[in-house]
């Protein structure tokens, strides 16, 4: 499904991973195996643009705090207990989640065991782009460790698994690394054509104290780096400046636009109706399940979409297909997949089949099918999912991993983590 295409019936043909045509007539081929999707619907994997699965046993602890205090109070000093078994067992069960809900290529940003990380995607099946999140407020020593790390990172994983896994630079965010250190990560990534994401301009708070600190806002200050010269990929800007808007735009600059964690942090709402009237490229993400509470894209399709009709008092400030696109073609592109989130000939097979039948997405003619997807579907609604051609989830069930293990090791890891 395409921006400005309409729905389709017809037979998608996978093979080798890839969709080799989408025919509107039976193919009579021959194929190894054939899935019955009649009265189903298929659509691109999701790509979820930010996140932080190191941190999914959080979910629920800290609740109704600001980002400040969050991270300072709850977030910051529960990760320093964490051991490799506590971020295996959060990573897994964010897989397991996103996977069972219709995703398949996310964005991690965490600082811990991230070759575990990559393991675990390898097994799993799905794609995903590592960062190593680099917070700077250390000594110089390990900042430069830190650098290291990210840049073997890097070197160890960048396309591997046949194209699977991706790795970006992740310097943590502007109030967390100090413009020296800021400057030696965008040299490297320069250095070594590596692509960028950090978390830019979340809460006004932050933004207010970097200008009280550096006499300019966030975004321009990055600019004067050299932040957005190469790919460069921001989560949030919720607080960016008319001025900084336009340079994005100018730039090329990805957005990962991650409503549901600003409401809930009361960090505000990005304004994504003037990024669309400006051509900037916007993707979505979820952020971590300690500030979602979930890894659902269907839930953060229908924020997306909700939120800005009402801020804008404009139903139209931005449409059903807009959302759609943001969360799978424009996604695609921001984790610099060359050829993900739509489902056409020569992209890769990620698709998710989905049920169409509840009553909360009843009735359904053609033209509803759209608007059922980003208004009325939720993420359990999705019954098959398949990435690179090969199925991961079939009738609900994960196929590469073992659910009850996750649920057990999660809880468990949790537990001890609290003994
Ligand atoms: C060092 S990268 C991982 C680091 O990021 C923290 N984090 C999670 N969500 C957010 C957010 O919305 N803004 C800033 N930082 C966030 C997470 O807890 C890890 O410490
Ligand atoms: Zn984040």
């Amino acid at each position: 499904m395409d921006e400005g295409q309409p729905v389709k019936y017809g037979y998608m043909v996978i093979n080798e991973g890839k969709i080799e045509g989408i025919y509107e007539e039976e193919v009579k081929e021959e194929a190894g195996e054939v899935i019955d999707a009649k009265g189903k619907l298929i659509i691109p994997g999701f790509v979820n643009t930010h996140g932080h699965t190191g941190s999914t046993l959080l979910r629920g602890a800290g609740d109704d705090l600001p980002l400040n205090t969050w991270l300072k109070e709850v977030m910051w000093p529960m990760e320093q207990r964490f051991t490799k078994e506590t971020t295996k067992a959060a990573t897994s069960l964010a897989i397991g989640e996103m996977l069972k809900s219709g995703t398949t290529t996310f964005l991690d940003m965490y600082h811990l065991h991230m070759d575990q990380t990559a393991e675990l995607i390898l097994e799993s099946g799905m794609n995903g782009v590592l960062c190593r999140g680099m917070i700077g407020l250390c000594s110089k020593e390990e900042q430069a460790e830190k650098l290291k790390e990210s840049v073997e990172l890097y070197k160890t994983w960048h396309n591997s698994g046949d194209g699977k896994i991706k790795v970006m630079l992740a310097p943590h965010a502007p109030y967390t690394c100090p413009p020296d250190f800021m400057e030696m990560i965008i040299e490297k990534a320069h250095e070594h054509g590596i692509a960028l994401h950090t978390h830019l301009s979340e809460t006004r708070k932050e933004v207010e104290e970097h200008i009280g600190t550096y006499g300019k806002h966030p975004a321009e200050h990055l600019s004067e780096l050299g932040f957005f010269e190469g790919h460069a990929l921001i989560a949030h800007g919720v607080h960016l400046s008319d001025v900084e808007l336009s340079l994005l735009a100018r730039k090329g600059t990805y957005i990962s636009h991650n409503p549901k964690s600003n409401l809930k942090l009361g960090s505000g709402v990005a304004d994504v109706k003037k990024m669309k009237e400006k051509n900037i490229r916007v993707c979505l993400g979820t952020d971590s399940s300690a500030s979602n509470n979930t890894l659902d894209m269907f839930e953060e399709m229908r924020f997306a979409s909700l939120i800005h009709k009402g801020v804008n008092e404009d139903p139209t400030a931005v449409s059903a297909r807009d959302i759609l696109f943001m969360a799978a073609q424009n996604g695609g592109k921001a984790l610099q997949y060359e050829k993900k989130g739509r489902l056409k000939k020569g992209y890769d097979a990620d698709f998710s089949i989905v049920e169409p039948g509840g009553m909360h997405t009843l009735p359904d003619p053609e033209e509803r099918i759209v608007s059922h997807l980003v208004y009325a579907h939720k993420g359990s609604d999705v019954t098959d999912v398949f990435a690179n051609g090969k199925q991961l989830v079939k009738n609900k069930e994960l196929l590469t991993m073992d659910e009850e293990k996750i649920r057990f090791n999660a809880r468990e890891a949790l537990a001890k983590l609290r003994r």
